[in-house]
């Protein structure tokens, strides 16, 4: 199993470029299912999701045609099977995504349950309490989810805000005949990536960014061309980098109006941060401040940077009070921080974490994608060397890390 060798201490500064984002590309590819016609992707990061998102798709029948790097070309004129089975979405909960697509172009869809993962329960019947209000049949069958029916539009209030739940719902109701309004919608910019991609393809979508977006199903969609949303999570990630290490770097393919709580924060926390179209550029010239952070749905700060902040705060000065309001189980990189000498005691949702002067180089294991991250972070820092362990949890949402991070002066290497 690949594991990371990091040897803390090295100064970072540079520039590093950002991909697209994981969680905008999932579902954008998804929606190649709701036409017939060429559907073409630029900015779509190289990440084991995405790959395995290809693999589903193209199980289904879809013609995938990618250059490997950055450009997908899918056409779903010979979709053969509607069914997404559960040895792929065991590996990428984010395989839900193609029930909405699939149901509303061909009547019909099966996908196995996602079940939990490491973070939480992650059910997903909002989705299903969603399709079945415009009209779906659904049943749980041998860990499947069976749905058929002829979508009609309907008025759809969420118990939660759900992201993939939103996005189901929204490529859903694209072809759904009449009106739908999903309202307590999430507002994430991947959820809004996803719109824009849709309106490209013809949907008659407005609303969406706010918690009320409204569908007026059309008969059918077109090809269209689309550029991937940054990926704001990748991003935030290397600020806290560059942050927690004192450094100075410049990312460039971003926006910085899609992570405000995130820069507020770590403006809060002493860097000194500016930012164009698409670049921003972070200076931190002393050691953090402890932030307090409390996670929620968009605009508010993200869970997805809820682990890398709290290794900022292992190493800030003063104490910090952290919050996870998304997911009940999502504190799991605590214990790892703390075998490198960080100060946190966690009870239920809630993390206080002592700033300590330095932490110490150890074997960690990562546990699932954003823990993974803030491991890695801590590593740059610590005194010593640090070995992640099972990073194929990294290899799921950051595009070539190592490569990124050694550009900027990292020394950290991929290792048997
Ligand atoms: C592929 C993707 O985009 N993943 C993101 C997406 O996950 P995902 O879309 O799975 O997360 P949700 O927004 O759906 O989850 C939010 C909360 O709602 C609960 N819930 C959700 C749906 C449902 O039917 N029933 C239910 O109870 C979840 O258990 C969780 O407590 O949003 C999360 C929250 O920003 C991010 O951490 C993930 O990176
Ligand atoms: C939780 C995440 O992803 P997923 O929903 O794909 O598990 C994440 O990106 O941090």
């Amino acid at each position: 199993m690949e594991k990371l060798k990091i040897t803390g201490g090295h100064p970072l500064a540079g520039e590093i470029t950002i991909s697209g984002a994981k969680n905008a590309a999932l579902p954008i590819l998804c929606a190649g299912l709701l036409t017939a016609d060429t559907l073409r992707l630029t900015n779509v990061p190289q990440l084991r999701d995405v790959k395995t998102t290809q693999k589903l798709l193209q199980g289904m029948g879809v013609r995938v045609m990618t250059d490997n790097v950055h450009e997908y070309e899918l056409t779903a004129n010979a979709v053969t099977n509607l069914c997404a089975p559960y040895d792929l979405v065991k590996t990428m909960r984010a395989s839900i995504l193609v029930l909405g697509p699939t149901l509303a172009r061909f009547g019909e869809a099966q996908v196995s349950l996602p079940g939990g993962c490491a973070i939480g329960a992650r059910p997903v019947d909002q989705h299903i309490k969603g399709l079945q209000a415009m009209g779906a049949e659904i049943v749980i069958e041998h860990g499947y989810v069976k749905a058929k029916g002829k979508l009609k539009g309907a008025r759809i209030v969420t118990d939660m805000v759900t992201v993939t739940g939103t996005e189901n719902l929204l490529m859903a109701a694209t072809l759904a005949e009449g009106i739908t309004t999903i309202e307590n919608a999430a507002r994430e910019p991947e959820v809004v990536d996803l719109a824009e991609c849709l309106i490209a393809m013809g949907a008659k979508i407005s609303g969406h960014g706010t918690d009320t977006i409204t569908i007026e199903g059309v008969k059918s969609l077109h090809g269209a061309t689309h550029s991937v949303v940054p990926d704001r999570i990748e991003t935030g990630t290397f600020l806290c980098a560059a942050a927690a290490a004192q450094g100075r770097v410049v990312l460039r393919n971003t926006r910085a109006n899609i992570l405000e709580a995130v820069l507020d924060k770590l403006r809060e926390a002493g860097a000194y941060i500016e930012a164009g179209d698409n670049w921003i550029a972070l200076d931190m010239k002393q050691r953090p401040k402890a932030v307090n952070v409390r996670t929620l749905p968009y605009p508010a700060f993200p869970t997805d940077m809820q682990a890398q902040f709290m290794m900022l705060n292992t190493i800030a000065e003063g104490t910090a009070v952290m919050t996870e309001t998304i997911f009940e189980n999502r504190f799991m990189h605590a214990p790892e921080l703390a075998r490198m000498g960080a100060d946190i005691s966690t009870e239920g949702n809630t993390a206080i974490v002592r700033g300590v002067e330095k932490l110490s180089g150890a074997t960690v294991m990562a546990t699932d994608l954003r823990a993974s991250a803030s491991l890695v972070i801590a590593g740059l820092i610590a005194e010593g060397e640090t070995i992640v362990d099972r990073i194929y949890h990294l290899d799921r949402g950051y595009e070539h890390i190592e490569a990124k991070l050694g550009g900027i002066g990292a020394s950290i290497e991929r290792i048997a």
